[in-house]
């Protein structure tokens, strides 16, 4: 079933190839969990919520929501499944949309 797979857990093969572009990028693991976080920090206010704004229409149409915490020009960002209680194809393909709306 397709909903069941996108929520499905990566497996093994699928952390090497999904999650190394994104570690190469900065993501990193979160100790203690099976999440991956970035701190993304830009130029002023207008620009961390502009970014905020596009990842927010992105991960509502995915209804797939991060976890974050804004200080002025300062963004840091979770991603992980609760569904399955750990990393899924949604944080990847969220992961990379928040590469491409950071630049
Ligand atoms: C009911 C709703 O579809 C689910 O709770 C969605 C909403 N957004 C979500 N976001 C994230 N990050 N993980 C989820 O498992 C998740 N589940």
């Amino acid at each position: 079933m397709a909903s069941s797979t996108k929520r499905a857990q990566l497996t093994k093969e699928e952390r090497t190839c999904k999650l190394t572009p994104l570690k190469e990028a900065g993501w990193t693991l979160v100790e203690g969990r099976d999440a991956i976080y970035k701190e993304f920090i830009f130029t002023d206010f207008n620009q961390a919520f502009g970014f905020m704004t596009r990842v927010a229409l992105k991960a509502d149409k995915m209804d797939h929501h991060p976890e974050w915490f804004n200080v002025y020009n300062k963004v840091q960002i979770t991603l992980s499944t609760h569904d399955v209680g750990g990393l899924s194809h949604d944080d990847v393909t969220l992961a990379n949309f928040i590469e491409s709306a950071a630049k």
